[in-house]
């Protein structure tokens, strides 16, 4: 602050009537004052003698008159510790100036006071444009016209316009609007509103400049945030990194600690924990080399790591469990160890896994020899019978196969009525004729019977005109499959039994029979003996068809075909989609034991989606369907649907018992171990058990 003291010109006595003319205009003139009190004889202040009053009266008088004559009386008279500004107020010209005690200490001209306050104001401006250059955020300031006032250094390093090309030119004309023109209208002051100009983003706060209540300017501040926002941007991806990497570390199956190159354990992960039987709050923040034996694998790995200053690997047991322990330094920018991972695998599955894979191969080698006897026996036509019900089926496929009668092959869906049907014909001495096979069930009954029997021309709308032959034809000196015959419909029954009595067919709209030599093999998963009673099949139909009647078994009354089959079509598709799989040994027990209500296609089907679906080369229980893995019934397995004598029950359990083993160990010792009987047991019954089934 100043005061009117500090600008004053200081006064040492007054003139009184006494000092003439000449001597008040000396001392006005020494001291360069714009006046000089002057006292009456009582010492009180009259007025001040003023240069001009004091020329006028030497001018006029001389030099020797009293000096009263120059004397402009009743002037006012400042306090010296008066403000500038209240003095400014005052209406003056020449003022005295009164220190504490009333006495005159100073002479101010009005024009002194105005040198003083525009010296002051001048400085306030510098030093306020130094405060705004000195800020990091670009400041403009326009007036009540838009017309920029104040730019400071900032903001011509964020606008690339010179300060020189802003001042007094229209904001709109310098800068994108940053909105300042609406401050100015609405006089609402708007904190942190962001915007984009290029690449680079920015903060602003705006606020109206008020004088009186009227809006006469507006000021923005902004900032460049473009820095602060891509750190953030790159705060967040870290961060996101992070949560990535923690769930990665988390989600392994590896055991995984960190530590620094104290040993301090700084993370760990749900693997670990698990294996070390402790919780992460019991982990975290302890030396590892201190954790207990029963806690913590490889804590000398820690001391190996640091010394070595490489990766060291080490296989540890516990309890019945081994793992491969391995310790990674990791290095900072200037080569310093600062952490050390610790990941530990459990080998033992591994191992395990490895030691199933070569039992698995052995296996396979096993039955891929056993197949390929299997398949020299007599040639099968690719058909797989290992059991002795199929090797039964077989032995009387080939048996009817020389004679021409026609024959019913049964037995439920997928279990190879068709494939034994082609094994027939192609062991009868029409193998070199035609196989055909008709689905009744397929075919809709109306084109049934021309696609069986044939039409002449013009049969009916939309027959071919050259007409059209029929199945029977098409299987001359060959062999026709009435499969689903149990679907045949009614009305067709009595057309093909002629053809079955006569060995003439009628072509639907002909009347000329036309002879055929055909062997008929029908099949069919229906119980055509109850169709007949309820009177859907013709009595005399189902006598010509059932001449030959061939059951063939469901799979789960004939288990010892599966292993075989299990293998039979692993090979197919193996070489089939170029892969390489094996079954592990609970995989091929889990086939032996499931059900098969699918029967052999139902097995088919699962071995081909196995192999091509199965990641590695090994198929586990595990890759199996949930209804493969539900463990055996209570009580053994053995279960008893029928009445039949003791010994023959005991004798089909014995061999049910023996050839599961051989199917899932192959080897008559393991056979005997898991059954808990001498090997040569083993081989004594199972020679019996293949005697029997020859000389069946
Ligand atoms: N003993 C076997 N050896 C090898 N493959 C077989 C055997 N039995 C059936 N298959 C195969 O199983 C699948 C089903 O067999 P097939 O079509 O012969 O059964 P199906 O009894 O005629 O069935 P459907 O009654 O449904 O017509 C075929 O792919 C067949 O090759």
């Amino acid at each position: 602050m100043i005061w009117v003291k500090d600008i004053m010109t200081p006064i040492s006595g007054s003139l009184t009537e006494t000092d003439t003319c000449r001597e008040a205009l000396r001392r006005v003139m020494d001291e360069e004052a714009a006046g000089w009190p002057v006292a009456d004889s009582a010492g009180e202040f009259v007025g001040i003698a003023t240069p001009r009053a004091l020329g006028r009266l030497l001018k006029e008088e001389g030099p020797e008159t009293s000096c009263l004559g120059g004397v402009e009386f009743g002037p006012i008279a400042f306090k010296a510790t008066l403000p500038l500004e209240t003095a400014w107020s005052r209406t003056f010209q020449v003022a005295a100036v009164s220190g504490e005690d009333g006495q005159i200490v100073g002479i101010l001209s009005r024009s002194a006071l105005a040198v003083a306050l525009y010296q002051r104001a001048e400085f306030q401006v510098k030093e306020l444009e130094a405060v705004l250059n000195s800020a990091h955020n670009g400041i403009v300031v326009i007036n009540r016209e838009g017309m920029i006032t104040s730019f400071n250094r900032a903001a011509e390093r964020f606008t690339h316009v010179p300060k020189e090309k802003a001042l007094g030119r229209h904001v709109l004309d310098v800068l994108i609007p940053l909105g300042l023109m609406e401050t100015l209208q609405t006089g609402q002051s708007e904190y942190s509103q962001k915007f984009r100009v290029g690449r680079h983003t920015y903060i602003m706060n705006r606020d109206p400049v008020k004088q009186e209540g009227k809006i006469t300017g507006a000021v923005g501040v902004f900032q460049d945030i473009s820095e602060i926002e891509s750190v953030s941007q790159e705060l967040a991806s870290v961060k996101a990194l992070n949560r990535e990497l923690d769930s990665v570390i988390q989600s392994s199956s590896d055991g995984f600690v960190v530590t620094d190159a104290a040993g301090i354990i700084i993370r760990t992960n749900a693997a670990f924990e698990k294996m070390s039987l402790s919780t992460a709050q019991e982990l975290l923040g302890r030396r590892i080399q201190e954790l207990g034996d029963g806690e913590v694998y490889a804590h000398s790995l820690l001391d190996v790591v640091l010394q070595r200053k490489h990766p060291v690997s080490v296989t540890e047991k516990k309890q019945d469990h081994s793992f491969l322990v391995t310790g990674s330094p990791v290095f900072d920018e200037e080569g310093r160890l600062v952490r050390v991972v610790i990941n530990l695998r459990d080998m033992t599955m591994l191992n395990q896994l490895r030691q199933e894979l070569l039992e698995s191969k052995r296996l396979s080698e096993k039955y891929h020899l056993e197949l390929a006897e299997l398949r020299q026996r007599g040639d099968t036509g690719g058909m797989i019978a290992s059991s002795p019900e199929m090797e039964e089926v077989l032995e009387l496929i080939q048996r009817v196969a020389k004679v021409d009668s026609t024959v019913l092959l049964l037995g439920e869906s997928g279990v190879g009525k068709e494939g034994m049907a082609k094994l027939l014909h192609s062991r009868s001495p029409r193998a070199e004729g035609p196989f055909i096979k008709v689905n009744c069930g397929a075919i809709p009954e109306q084109l049934l019977e021309s696609e069986l029997f044939g039409y002449e021309s013009g049969a009916f709308t939309g027959a071919r005109r050259e007409g059209k032959i029929g199945m029977f034809e098409l299987a001359h000196n060959g062999t026709l499959l009435l499969d689903e015959i149990g679907d045949l419909p009614f009305n067709l029954q009595a057309k093909l039994l002629r053809v079955l009595q006569e060995r003439e067919v009628v072509p639907v709209g002909g009347s000329k029979p036309r002879r055929v030599n055909v062997r008929i093999l029908a099949a069919t998963h229906k119980d055509l003996e109850e169709m007949v009673r309820l009177g859907k099949l013709r009595e005399d139909l189902f006598f010509r068809l059932n001449v030959v009647p061939i059951w063939i078994p469901p799979l789960r009354e004939r288990r010892a075909d599966i292993i075989p089959l299990l293998h039979h079509f692993r090979e197919r598709f193996c070489k089939k989609y170029g892969l390489q799989r094996e079954f592990a040994p609970d995989a091929v027990e889990a086939f032996y034991q499931y059900d098969w209500p699918g029967n052999v296609r139902e097995l088919e089907n699962m071995v081909e989606r196995l192999i091509v679906m199965a990641p590695g080369e090994l198929i586990t229980l595990s890759l199996l369907p949930p209804v493969f893995q539900s463990p055996p019934e209570e009580g053994g397995g053995v279960s008893v649907r029928a009445l039949m004598p003791l010994k023959e029950a005991v004798l089909e359990v014995e061999r049910q018992l023996i050839e599961r083993a051989m199917a899932k160990y192959g080897s008559t010792y393991k056979a005997a171990e898991a059954l808990g009987v001498n090997q040569s047991t083993v081989v004594r019954r199972l020679a019996k058990l293949r005697r029997k089934a020859t000389n069946a």
